[in-house]
């Protein structure tokens, strides 16, 4: 055996290693069955694609595998049809902070846009309070069964719509109950971030938190508008700063002045790889710029974005990861450490767990793999031992 091989972390290890996750749709993470018994209860059900789990999680799959964000995106009404309800909304969060927690996810920010879920005559407070509920709920039942997560939310405005100050008062209102930042989403191309300027003026006069998905289905004006028009505390996506790194042939690296300050100023990158590649903004593992992002130092960050339309898990995300570029149990924890010191709860909170959950997880891990490593050792000759 390799110390390569001996050092790539297994898919059990990988399921068990602290995970940290910032870009996480709630309304893009049902499970299948959950959808098909909210439908029948609504009266839904003969508008969904599928009525059985597996054939209607493969649905999502490969409707959301078409290359184009806004057929990506068209997906989405059958999942909020279906969470219109108090108790709706309240399932959907519990389920989704009990499956991270089962995918050994211990903190995460969780978004989703409360204008989407009104249809039925629930009020925005309404849909905020359902859903952290359910959020407390699914801690809870994860405590229960001997797992440790914290789930915030960001509410997020749909950047077609014209309700992002609404949705940001919103967000200030819940900000000490469960609600730890705002965020935009929805088609990029002829939607710009500063449409919504009034939105991100009003949060930073708070001296809140907001994040912007840019750079994903548009390039750089869009990262540049996000950083410097709206202030963004992070990039949603950000893939595309690549556009702004030029390799030579000789593999002369050169940052353009956009991907520097991003770089210098540690703005986080909150990368999808995944979801990349099923929108076309990526072409392969091999090939997406989270390798060339992490070897540079970027505060890159790995996350689902959607699970159902990806069919994904952060340990998922992370294998493909790990068979795409080699990564070990260092690099797994770089980018969980990573994602910690960029969440938006408060810096005492971030760096308690860091070296309270995080480190000491990670430290365990690779003492199994010591132990594994000496195992290995001691089988070899007395010659190549010593
Ligand atoms: O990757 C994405 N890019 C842009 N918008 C997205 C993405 N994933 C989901 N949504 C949009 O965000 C809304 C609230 O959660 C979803 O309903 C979907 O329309
Ligand atoms: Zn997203």
């Amino acid at each position: 055996m390799t110390s390569q091989t001996l050092n790539t972390p297994t898919a059990e290890q990988i399921r068990r290693a602290p995970k940290v996750l910032l870009h996480d749709h709630l309304d893009g993470g049902l499970r299948p069955g959950t959808i098909i018994d909210l439908a029948r209860a609504t009266g839904y059900e003969a508008s969904l694609p599928e009525t059985e789990p597996d054939k209607l999680g493969l649905w999502f799959r490969e409707a959301a595998d078409s290359g184009s964000l806004e057929r990506y995106l068209e997906t989405f009404a059958h999942t909020c049809a279906v969470m219109q309800t108090r108790e709706a909304l309240f399932r959907v969060a519990a389920e989704c902070a009990e499956d991270l927690a089962e995918d050994g996810v211990v903190y995460a920010e969780v978004r989703y846009a409360p204008e989407q879920h009104l249809e039925a005559g629930l009020t925005l407070e309404e849909v905020v309070e359902a859903v952290n509920e359910g959020f407390r709920e699914g801690e809870r039942i994860a405590r229960a069964n001997g797992r440790r997560i914290r789930v915030g939310a960001l509410l997020t405005a749909m950047r077609h719509a014209a309700r992002a100050l609404e949705i940001a008062e919103l967000a200030n209102r819940y900000r000490d109950t469960g609600v730890v930042g705002f965020d935009i989403a929805g088609a990029e191309a002829g939607f710009p971030p500063t449409r919504h300027l009034d939105a991100f003026e009003y949060l930073k006069r708070e001296n809140n938190h907001f994040t912007i998905h840019a750079g994903e289905a548009f390039g750089l004006p869009s990262i540049w508008q996000a950083l410097q028009w709206c202030g963004a505390d992070r990039l949603g996506h950000g893939v595309r700063i690549i556009d702004d790194i030029t390799v030579t042939e000789d593999g002369e690296i050169r940052l353009g002045r956009l991907a520097s300050y991003v770089r210098d100023k540690r703005i986080p990158l909150e990368l999808c790889p995944t979801s990349n590649l099923q929108t076309g903004a990526a072409d392969s593992y091999p090939e997406h710029p989270i390798g060339l992002l992490r070897r540079l130092h970027f505060r890159a960050t790995v996350n689902t974005d959607n699970r159902l339309m990806s069919g994904t898990s952060m340990s998922v995300e992370f294998e493909h990861l790990i068979d795409a570029f080699g990564y070990t149990l260092d690099d797994m924890q770089w980018f969980t450490v990573n994602g910690m010191k960029s969440a938006f709860i408060p810096f005492d909170e971030r760096l308690a767990m860091i070296n309270d959950v995080i480190k000491p997880g990670y430290a365990e891990l690779k003492s199994e793999w010591l132990f594994r490593q000496t195992a290995a050792t001691s089988e070899t000759s007395p010659e190549e031992s010593w």
